[in-house]
């Protein structure tokens, strides 16, 4: 995905473990009119699950997290190609690629874009007008 400088539009990357996907597609859908003026990317699975219950223009699929789809997106964020991750991960669930996963959210810090874990966070940045 190319990220040109003159394109008014944010990159949001969404993602949700399995036992979050459902929240995070309602959250999507509850703010479908905002989030689709922007780029979206998803990760494969996550955006299966969004598609289905949200038709979105703007929305492009990466690798399953556990294929590298998490590592792409962190290859994003180093190339200053997200603005913005949503990211409902799971903390009451063992993840065979938990490293990619702490990554991803290594590099979000480190790169200091904002990052939501959980509906509450999500809705707080949309209140504050971020999109
Ligand atoms: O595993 C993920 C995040 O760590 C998400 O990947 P999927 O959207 O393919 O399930």
């Amino acid at each position: 995905m190319t990220h040109d400088q003159d394109d008014p539009r944010k990159t949001i990357a969404l993602i949700a473990h399995d036992h979050k996907k459902a929240e995070l597609a309602s959250w999507v859908q509850r703010h479908a009119g905002t989030l689709d003026r922007h780029r979206l990317v998803s990760t494969e699975t996550t955006g299966g699950v969004i598609s289905a219950s949200v038709s979105l223009e703007n929305l492009t699929r990466v690798k399953s997290g556990p294929l590298g789809g998490d590592q792409q997106i962190g290859a994003m964020i180093a190339l200053n190609q997200i603005d913005l991750l949503v990211f409902f991960t799971d903390p009451m669930t063992p993840h065979p690629h938990d490293v990619d996963v702490k990554a991803l959210t290594r590099l979000a810090i480190v790169y200091d874009i904002p990052m939501a874990c959980s509906v509450a966070t999500a809705d707080l940045i949309m209140a504050a007008g971020f999109l």
